[in-house]
Parts: structure tokens; C-alpha cells; sequence
């Protein structure tokens, strides 16, 4: 048997004597008695002799000795941040340190019994969470420490504040006396309430790395590129190992900008910052545009630092807004400018010329014939044409100037630095190439314009009003016939106004015997015979005079009033030619000038059937002349027309033959008698080697379609010598007589008729070479 240790006696009796009733108060002096085993070995040979005063001096001797050990582990363990309870396994609290007092609100739990249970309130509040939810837990946790497991768990809290904490718990089994069975059970916890913030702080920020949408770049201060986010490669298309530990020099290549990579380096070494939108491309060649924000984060030594850019990809917007700026600042038929972006343009090259002291030009453009185009051909052919046109003007022009669609068949056309000589070279060469025939939907067009040109800041000096200028000398290039162009001048200010004043006039005009019709003479060129009289509308206004009907007849077609003028031109022309027979003329034929309005109204065959049968003048003496360009279109129901207007026993004369669209297929369909042969072919025939073939061509087309020809316009012997030995078989024109009034026309027509007359011996001209 094993003899103890007189020390160990010594200690055995001394715990029996203090008894073990609270088990830290025992741990505390257990100490001070470990402290006794280093005590000198006679002093225990003395106590172990087993005198009172030999163990009441030990005990002195001890208690000064414990009562420092007890001091200092009270101070260490007062002093652990950690939050210190010992408690019995059935969660009577025995001793708690400083930071658990504090914990438990100091000044309340000076009142509490050491003794508490850990289910005492304030225990229940500190440790169990404000709701007690967590009671369950901890109770768990302390029959699985009891059963001698440390269990670790985290529990919410509140601080003596009532802010929310968390503690980091571990309840493990102790012996509450060296030597003992660990029945005690020491919970050890620790406000984890930061830590636990800032791990969360960075997981949030991994997180935020990994899965943001925006892409982090992360170099070292040498520019060598330590990391890149999911999202970075997503962007650039670059794989991470493709950029892990190269340079973020490789980048570079692909801006836009080759510049900005020094701009921007410079800009971070200055300020540490720097951020802008950035045009680039990916990996893969696509487009990419950046907002990019570039920081310099330096370590707290200042020495080392990282470098981190964060890419935002905004190429979808900008795409967006590029569409929708096209939208807002394009035709979207052409793709060219439209009146809004040319009137920003103007006001930026207007300021631009008032510094600088230059001048500008503005071109107005009209097609002439698209509204033509589209009620003949379709909206598509028109569109095609527009498009045409767009791409003519575009390559006619220089990078500087702008083409813009003003909308419909009006184009624009401003020339910065252009003077009055410039844009007069301008018109020219666009007037020349826009002539040119077009092929649009398997169709030939030829098609005129009309172009006025206005200078500023001789005309104008705001967009506006120069382009009111423009617009206004564009009419009256109009006015002075197709494919002109003219410069803006001060008395055209009043083109508007006149318009609608002669809009407005024109509708009391028939009923105030302001209309009156003039007639021409149309002869046979080999026998100089009358064969007929061509009705032409005259228009004088009590104030205005004369107006031509080039001018008004586009109103009366725009605003309707054609139908009404041209009935009533059908039946004074019918009544005068009725009239001429029954005072002893010879049968002949009168031919009225027929609108495309006119052609398409359905009741127009019902109309010229009345207009004859009232004035009682046989069909055959009536000729319709419809222009070319109604004639094509929609030849199948053209064609229904002509039929039922044939069939009526009128003629039908296809007039200013060549300047429309007519293929030869319809013609050939078409029960028409006469080609009227255009005035501006017949014109040139002198000097124009083509106006001499397309004459030419004509004629001999029209033969082979069993049609006579006439020609209009013919002014000169020479014309008239061409025609006639060509084998056009007649002829009008200031050649032969102008439109007369009815009294007149008669008169030249019987003196026309009588033998020898001087006028019929103009139809002998001397031959000229072809
Ligand atoms: N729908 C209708 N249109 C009409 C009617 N009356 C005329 N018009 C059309 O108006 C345009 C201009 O006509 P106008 O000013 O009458 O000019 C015609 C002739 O006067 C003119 N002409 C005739 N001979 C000569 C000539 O030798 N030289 C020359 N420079 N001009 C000449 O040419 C015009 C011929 O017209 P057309 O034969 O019809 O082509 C004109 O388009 C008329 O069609 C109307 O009642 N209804």
C-alpha cells in the first residue's frame, strides 16, 4: 500500500475541513493548497506530527500564501475577455468572472444569488436570448457536457446596452477539484459579435466579388494582374487564366482609344482615381463599351498597394441609345438625317460660319414625280427610289456636308463654306445625276427634280428661315418646269401665302368667269391639214392676271377641285368644237387635257357620255390625252378604263410620251390612237444627238404599234424638218400657231384652210440633216 505524502494528508484533512459545498470557492482554495505541495518538506514533517498549533501555523501559512494565489487567479481570470460560469450539471451557477458579470448587467446581478439557476431571469435574459428561445439549445448543450462532451454553439445575445450580440459558447465538463470526476461543467463564451460582422463583411464582399455583374480587376503596383472576377471574364471574354499574372498591359491593345491606357495611368498615379467610359473590344473581336473606375488602394506602409478596376458593361445601353438617337435624328427609310439632326447641324455650322466669317448653302430638293411613282407603282417602288435618291446624293456630296430627308420627296442638303458659286456647281452636278434612269423593282425611272437654293447669311442666318428660303426658291424652280434648280430671292416670300390664296380662289373661279379655255392647232406634217384642236385651260385672276396652269393645276389636283375644272373643261371644249361644226367647220377633233384624279374617278365615263350627249357632238370627236405616268398605272386597271372610255368611241392620246414610265407591254394593251411626243425631247432635236434618237425611237415604236405620233413644242423649221422626215405624222407648237382664244383659233383655223394660205405653207420646211 502506498503511504501518502505528508503533504498529501495534510491537504486530504484540510479539504475534509473546509467541506465541499460550493465547488469554486473549494477550486479557489484548492489552489492556495496545491500552492502547500511546494511548501519546504520539514514544515510538512512538523504538521505532519499532528499538533493544533503545528497545523494552525500551516494553515496561517497557507492561508497567507493562498489568499495571494486566490487574488491572482481571481485578477487573471477577471481579467479574460472570455465570459467565464461555472456551473453545477443541473445549471446552478457557482462562480461567474468579471466579464460574465458584466455581461449579466453588473449592478443587477450583485442582487442575484450566486446560487441562481442559469434559469433564473436575468441568467434566462443574458444566456438564453431576449425571446428564450435559444433555452433549448443551451439546455441540450449542457446534458451533452454533463454527459462529457464539450459542445461548442453560438448564441444571439444582448449586451448590457440591449444591443444584439452573438457569443461563441463551449460547454465542457470540469472537475471542479483537481482529482475529481469532472462533474462541474465550465461555460466558456466570447462576444464573436465583431468578428462574426467582419467575416460576414468578408463573405459579403467574396460573394460580391463572385456574383456581381460588374467586373474587378485586381493588380499589384506593377501592373501584373493577381485576380479577376467571374464577371470580368464574362465581359472581356477572356479566360481567368488568360490574365492571372500577365500585365494589364494586355488589355491595351484593345481600346479604342490607343492614348487612354497613359492618360488613365497617369490620371491614377496623380490622384489615385480615375473613371470614364471606355469604347473597346472582347476577346472574341465584339464591341464593348465600359464605364470603368480605376482605384489605386495603397497598403497602410505606403510601399506596397493594388490596383483595382471595376468594369461595368454598358454596351447594351449605349446600343440602346444609339438606336434611339438614330430613331430620333434618322430617316428611317434612307437612313439619312432628318429634319431635326439638320437643324442642329445648321445651327452648329451657321455659329461655326458667323466666327470664321463664311458663307453656307442650303439645297432644297422635291422629286418631282413620286407622288406619281407611288399611285402608279406602289409605295415600295417610291421607297426604292427615295432610297436611290438618298444614295446618289450621299455619294454625290463631300464627308462635310450633310444630306438629310426633310420627310415625303423632300430632301436637304447643306453645304458649309459653300458660296453662291459653290452651290450653284452643287445644284448642277446634282440636277445631272439624280436625271440619271434609276432601275427600282424591275422598273426604269427617270425621274426630275427640283432644287432652290438659299445662302446664308445673305438669305437667312437661322436654320429656320434659311430653310424657308430654300424651300421657298424650291417652288419656283418647280414652277419654271421639271429638273431646275434656282437661288432664293426676296420676292418669293410670298409663294405660301400665294398658294393658299390661289387655292382659295380657285374654287369661286369657274363660278366668276375667271377660266377660259385656249386652243392650238394640231397638223398633219406631210399635208399641213388641221387634224385637230388642243383645249387648254386659262386662268386670269381680277388681281393676280394671269396664272399658268403649271402652277394651279397641281392645287386643284392637291385639293380636289380638279373634278369640278375638269368637267367643266370637257364641256366647254366639246360645246366649243360643236359649235365650230354646226357654223360650217369641217368635223374635227378637240383634246382635253385629262388629270390622273380625273383618270381614276369612276364616274368619268358616265361624265364624258353626258358632256357629249348634251352638247350632241359625236364621240369621235373627242380626244382624251392622259398623261404617261396614269396610263402605267396599275396597267390592268388603266387598261379597264381605257375600255370603257374606247368603248364610248372617244380617242385616247398618251401625252408627253417619254418623261413616264410606260413599257411597251402596256402600250401594246392599251386601245390608244395618238403618242404624244414630250415637248423636251422635241426641244434639242437641233443640238442633242440623244433627243434625236429617243424622237426617233418613238416614232418608230409608235409605228409598230399601229399609233400615229404627234409632236408638242415644235418651235423651228428645223424641228418641224426632223419630225416630218422622221415619219411623225403631226405636230403642234409656236411653230405653227399658240393656244388661241376660240375666236381667234377660228379665225387662223379658216385661214389656215384656204388654199395658198400663209399658214399652210409652214408645213413645207427644208429638210435637215438627222
Ligand atoms: N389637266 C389639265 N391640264 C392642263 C389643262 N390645260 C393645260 N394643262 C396642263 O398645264 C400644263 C401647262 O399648260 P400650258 O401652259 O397651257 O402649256 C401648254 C402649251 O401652251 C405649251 N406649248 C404649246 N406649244 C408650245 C411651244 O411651241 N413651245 C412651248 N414652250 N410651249 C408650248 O405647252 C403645254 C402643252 O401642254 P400639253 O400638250 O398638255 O403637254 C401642261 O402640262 C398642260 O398639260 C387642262 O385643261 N387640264
Amino acid at each position: 500500500m502506498k503511504v501518502p505524502a505528508p503533504a498529501s494528508l495534510a491537504l486530504r484533512r484540510l479539504r475534509l475541513w473546509v467541506g465541499l459545498g460550493a465547488a469554486w470557492p473549494i477550486a479557489s482554495w484548492a489552489q492556495p493548497l496545491e500552492a502547500a505541495r511546494a511548501l519546504p518538506g520539514w514544515l510538512w514533517s512538523s504538521a505532519a506530527l499532528g499538533s493544533l498549533g503545528g497545523m494552525t501555523l500551516l494553515w496561517r501559512l497557507l492561508r497567507q500564501r493562498s489568499a495571494v494565489d486566490k487574488a491572482l487567479v481571481e485578477t487573471m481570470l477577471d481579467h479574460a475577455p472570455q465570459f467565464l460560469v461555472l456551473v453545477t450539471p443541473d445549471g446552478r451557477v457557482i462562480r461567474h468572472n468579471r466579464t460574465a458579470r458584466r455581461w449579466m448587467q453588473e449592478a443587477r446581478l450583485e442582487q442575484t444569488p450566486l446560487h441562481a439557476s442559469l434559469n433564473a431571469p436575468l441568467w434566462r435574459h443574458a444566456m438564453w436570448g431576449p425571446d428564450g428561445q435559444q433555452g433549448e439549445r443551451l439546455r441540450l448543450a449542457l446534458a451533452q457536457a454533463a454527459g462529457g462532451r464539450i459542445v461548442k454553439l453560438e448564441l444571439n445575445s444582448l449586451d448590457d446596452r440591449g444591443a444584439p450580440r452573438t457569443m461563441e459558447m463551449t460547454v465542457r465538463p470540469v472537475a471542479a477539484l483537481p482529482g475529481q470526476p469532472r462533474g462541474h461543467l465550465l461555460i466558456e463564451a466570447q462576444d464573436v459579435t465583431t468578428r462574426r460582422h467582419a467575416e460576414e463583411k468578408l463573405r459579403l464582399a467574396a460573394a460580391v466579388y463572385e456574383q456581381t455583374r460588374e467586373g474587378v480587376l485586381i493588380a499589384d503596383l506593377r501592373g501584373v494582374i493577381l485576380s479577376v472576377n467571374p464577371a470580368f471574364c464574362e465581359i472581356t471574354a477572356f479566360q481567368p487564366e488568360e490574365l492571372q499574372g500577365q500585365s494589364i498591359q494586355l488589355l491595351s491593345p484593345l481600346l479604342h482609344d490607343a492614348a487612354l491606357p497613359q492618360a488613365m495611368q497617369d490620371e491614377v498615379r496623380r490622384t489615385g482615381h480615375w473613371q470614364g467610359e471606355v469604347m473597346s473590344m472582347r476577346r472574341n473581336g465584339a464591341p464593348l463599351t465600359a464605364w470603368v473606375s480605376m482605384s489605386l488602394r495603397r497598403e497602410a506602409d505606403q510601399r506596397g498597394g493594388h490596383l483595382i478596376a471595376i468594369v461595368h458593361d454598358v454596351t447594351s445601353v449605349r446600343q440602346v441609345e444609339q438606336k434611339l438617337l438614330r430613331r430620333d435624328h434618322f430617316d428611317g427609310l434612307t437612313d439619312l438625317p432628318n429634319r431635326q439632326l439638320l437643324v442642329d447641324r445648321m445651327t452648329q455650322a451657321m455659329a461655326q460660319a458667323r466666327r470664321h466669317q463664311q458663307p453656307l448653302a442650303l439645297l432644297f430638293l422635291d422629286v418631282n414625280q413620286l407622288r406619281h411613282v407611288n399611285d402608279n407603282f406602289g409605295h415600295t417602288a417610291g421607297d426604292g427610289i427615295l432610297r436611290e435618291v438618298a444614295q446618289r446624293l450621299r455619294q454625290s456630296l463631300r464627308e462635310v456636308d450633310t444630306v438629310a430627308r426633310l420627310g415625303g420627296d423632300e430632301f436637304a442638303v447643306l453645304l458649309p463654306g459653300a458660296t453662291a458659286e459653290g452651290a450653284s456647281q452643287v445644284a448642277d452636278k446634282l440636277i445631272e445625276r439624280l436625271a440619271l434612269p434609276c432601275r427600282v423593282e424591275g422598273q426604269e425611272f427617270s425621274l426630275t427634280f427640283s432644287i432652290g437654293v438659299a445662302l446664308s447669311p445673305d438669305d437667312a442666318d437661322t436654320p429656320e428661315a434659311l430653310l424657308r428660303c430654300a424651300d421657298t426658291a424650291m417652288y419656283r424652280a418647280k414652277l419654271e418646269g421639271r429638273g431646275r434648280w434656282c437661288f432664293y430671292s426676296a420676292d418669293m416670300v410670298n409663294r405660301s401665302a400665294r398658294q393658299l390664296q390661289l387655292e382659295a380662289a380657285l374654287r369661286r373661279a369657274e363660278e366668276r368667269n375667271e377660266l377660259a379655255l385656249v386652243y392650238q392647232p394640231q397638223l398633219c406634217l406631210q399635208s399641213g391639214r388641221l387634224v385637230g384642236m388642243e383645249a387648254l385651260i386659262r386662268w386670269k385672276h381680277p388681281e393676280l392676271g394671269m396664272i399658268s396652269p403649271a402652277e394651279f393645276i397641281p392645287l386643284a389636283e392637291s385639293s380636289g377641285q380638279i373634278l369640278s375644272i375638269g368637267a367643266w373643261v370637257m364641256r366647254t371644249a366639246v360645246r366649243q368644237m360643236k359649235q365650230w361644226i354646226d357654223d360650217g367647220q369641217p368635223s374635227n377633233v378637240v383634246a382635253v387635257n385629262l388629270s390622273a384624279v380625273q383618270f381614276r374617278d369612276p364616274g368619268l365615263p358616265e361624265l364624258v357620255q353626258k358632256v357629249l350627249d348634251d352638247a350632241g357632238l359625236p364621240p369621235s370627236c373627242l380626244e382624251l390625252e392622259l398623261t404617261e405616268s396614269v396610263a402605267a398605272h396599275n396597267p390592268a386597271e388603266a387598261c379597264e378604263i381605257m375600255d370603257r372610255l374606247h368603248a364610248l368611241g372617244v380617242r385616247l392620246s398618251i401625252d408627253d410620251f417619254g418623261t413616264g414610265f410606260s413599257s411597251l407591254s402596256h402600250l401594246k394593251r392599251f386601245p390608244i390612237h395618238t403618242l404624244k411626243i414630250d415637248q423636251s425631247f422635241v426641244r434639242d432635236i437641233g443640238t442633242d444627238p440623244d433627243d434625236r434618237a429617243i424622237v426617233q425611237a418613238i416614232i418608230q415604236m409608235a409605228r409598230a404599234l399601229r399609233l400615229t405620233t404627234i409632236a408638242e413644242g415644235v418651235e423651228t423649221d428645223e424641228q418641224a424638218a426632223f419630225l416630218q422626215s422622221h415619219g411623225c405624222e403631226a405636230a403642234q407648237g409656236y411653230r405653227f400657231c399658240k393656244p388661241l382664244p376660240p375666236e381667234d383659233a377660228l379665225a387662223w383655223v379658216q385661214n389656215h384652210t384656204r388654199p395658198n394660205s400663209a399658214a399652210r405653207a409652214l408645213i413645207t420646211p427644208a429638210p435637215i440633216q438627222a
